[in-house]
């Protein structure tokens, strides 16, 4: 509770005054039943004769002021608790989003955006009915028990102490149910509702791979068996452990009036004011179950409190991710230039470090790329530029200024990064590419996907630049949506681009238009050119590189111009060996083909 309230700042305190004051409404809730208990009592005592009983309408008003005073109270009480619990869940909203801005940007790489924001919006919106209505609800209820254990003793404290026989039978039958063997039934529940929901989402994204493959769905075990365990688990706890606890409970409550008998058989011969004993017997009679129930209601708080815990503790996960640390004293980078100076970087959680020692240089206004066999580190030394990552040891410097020693917003106003994978929102085109400067006029914003190649892809969508990507129709290739990628960094203008991966999903005719908008960003709006570092597949789109850098399992295994690495004869040479004859065999069967 006071990791959750903590969220909810100064309002923490509404928290308290509404539990205070739901607890006051329960105890006034009680004045109608002792005002009935009263005016019952004198009508016993003067019967038949009911008009000497004078103070009955007094009994009846004060039992209305009782009545509308609880009302009032209970009302009072949720109005704060729902303060503090909207305040609680918009802090915790704001907290996590606000970080999440901080954060390194490779931590969305590791972490599904879609489990982000269950985080962010879903457990936060599970905490505010605890704190909202369950909260005030067990004040209530224990002020509800403590009121009804004082009435019980006020009035008649051996009747009192008879009404305890099935609260006691109660109590013990609920921590049978629910502690020592009950809680592991518990635990093993909720575990096992867990996997069957993480199976669930499994089978639901392995759809695809379903019909691609013809499979049944029975090739699915995995969720099949999780359901069949939750249904066994659920049946064992309902019918071997909690029926016979279940059934004795509500026996003893439902026939709580019979544990009075005795003990009227047994005072009743002594007592003289034999009026007074029935009104009593009526009164434990009907209100002796309220305890149990009472008790039932609190106790089934602790599932409530579990699963706030279980939200809290996920959205202190989210706030605990690593943030950019903002330099203390930020300097401004001398040009555009980009160097690795034996930079180093391990995943984290991995075993071997993604890049060892790498160093090389980008001259400002020249073009490098980064190739090498799947999985070498082109990626991870790309994404170090605008530091979607630190390294682990050593110094990527921009401008000759180590990126962390850069204010990270001036760091993203140099660097243009356009990503691996299709990163567009669902939002027109104009708002898609705007993203990147949203000052741009419109007239930029078109001058930009013109450049970019994309004048094709607007003449077919419905309503051009402003359809809203991934409504109706409005569906793009990959190739097509690395264009606008595109479009977006030749907007963003910066002196830096760093490319990753841009052709990969390219056709043939989506490459020509790529490597044209590659030219075209490559320069900047006054024709001088810009510092590229590029990570590509295709050998062909870097053979007019100013350099290539070879990595191989992290290590930069050999460097220089096209010319160079073919002739010095090493994994260049025979990565681009490779390629060539794959694009002859390419050539030849689509000649075969044409004379087929
Ligand atoms: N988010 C990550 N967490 C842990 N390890 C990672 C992560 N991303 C990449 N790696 C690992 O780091 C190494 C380098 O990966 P990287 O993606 O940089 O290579 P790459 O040369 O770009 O590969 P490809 O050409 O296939 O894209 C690989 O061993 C990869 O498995």
């Amino acid at each position: 509770m006071g990791r959750l309230l903590a969220f909810a700042g100064p309002r923490r305190a509404l928290t308290f005054l509404g539990c205070a004051l739901s607890a006051l409404s329960m105890l006034a809730g009680f004045g109608p039943y002792v005002c009935i208990w009263f005016a019952a009592r004198d009508l016993i005592a003067v019967a038949p004769d009911w008009t000497a009983a004078g103070s009955i309408a007094v009994y009846g008003w004060w039992a209305l002021g009782f009545a509308t005073g609880s009302i009032a109270l209970y009302f009072a009480g949720l109005m704060c608790t729902h303060l503090a619990a909207f305040r609680c869940a918009s802090n915790m909203r704001k907290r996590a989003i606000e970080h999440l801005m901080h954060t390194s940007l490779g931590y969305f790489d590791t972490h599904a955006s879609g489990a982000l924001r269950r985080v962010v919006d879903g457990c936060a919106a599970e905490t505010e009915g605890l704190l909202a209505h369950k909260l005030p609800d067990t004040a209530g209820s224990v002020a509800m028990i403590l009121g009804m254990l004082a009435l019980f003793f006020a009035f008649d404290w051996r009747l009192g102490a008879a009404c305890l026989v099935p609260v006691a039978v109660s109590l013990c039958c609920m921590v049978y149910m629910m502690g020592g063997r009950g809680m592991d039934f518990m635990t093993r529940y909720m575990e096992s509702l867990v996997k069957m929901n993480k199976t669930g989402t499994e089978y639901v994204r392995g759809i695809p791979v379903v019909k691609v493959f013809q499979q049944t769905v029975n090739s699915f075990r995995a969720f099949h068996d999780a359901i069949e365990e939750f249904t066994v688990l659920a049946q064992d706890y309902a019918v071997k452990w909690c029926q016979t606890p279940q059934a004795l409970s509500l026996t003893v409550i439902g026939a709580a009036a019979v544990f009075l008998v005795p003990v009227v058989v047994l005072v009743a011969p002594g007592e003289t004011d034999v009026a007074r004993l029935s009104t009593n017997f009526a009164f434990y009679a009907i209100f002796s179950a309220v305890i149990p129930t009472a008790m039932t209601r609190v106790m089934f708080m602790s599932e409530a409190f579990q699963s706030a815990a279980d939200a809290v503790s996920r959205v202190e996960g989210v706030l605990a991710a690593p943030v950019i640390a903002a330099p203390a004293a930020p300097k401004e980078p001398r040009d555009t230039s980009i160097c690795f100076d034996d930079v180093s970087f391990a995943y984290e959680g991995a075993e071997e470090a993604a890049l060892g020692h790498v160093s090389f240089t980008v001259p400002a206004g020249s073009t490098v790329a980064l190739v090498g066999p799947s999985g070498g580190g082109k990626t991870t030394a790309a994404s170090l530029v605008p530091r979607f990552w630190d390294v682990g040891s050593g110094r990527v410097l921009v401008g000759g200024v180590d990126v962390r020693d850069i204010d990270p917003a001036v760091l993203m106003d140099h660097v243009a990064f356009v990503f691996q994978t299709n990163r567009l929102f669902s939002q027109s085109i104009l708002e898609n590419v705007r993203a990147a400067r949203p000052q741009a006029t419109r007239e930029e914003v078109l001058a930009a996907l013109s450049a970019a190649q994309c004048d094709d892809i607007l003449a077919k969508l419905p309503d051009g630049v402003d359809t809203v990507y991934g409504a109706e129709g409005a569906h793009l290739s990959g190739g097509e949506a690395q264009r606008l990628m595109i479009a977006r960094a030749i907007l963003k203008d910066a002196p830096i681009v760093v490319l990753d991966e841009a052709t990969a999903f390219a056709d043939p005719e989506n490459e020509v238009k790529i490597q044209a908008a590659f030219k075209r960003l490559a320069r900047d709006c006054n024709g001088r050119p810009r510092t590229v570092l590029m990570v590509a597949h295709r050998l062909s789109t870097v053979r007019n590189a100013d350099k290539i850098v070879v990595l191989d399992r992290g290590h930069v295994v050999e460097s220089g111009t096209h010319d160079e690495l073919l002739a010095s004869d090493g994994l260049y040479a025979r990565m681009w060996a490779d390629y060539e004859q794959a694009v002859s065999w390419k050539i030849s069967s689509d000649a075969a083909g044409e004379v087929a």
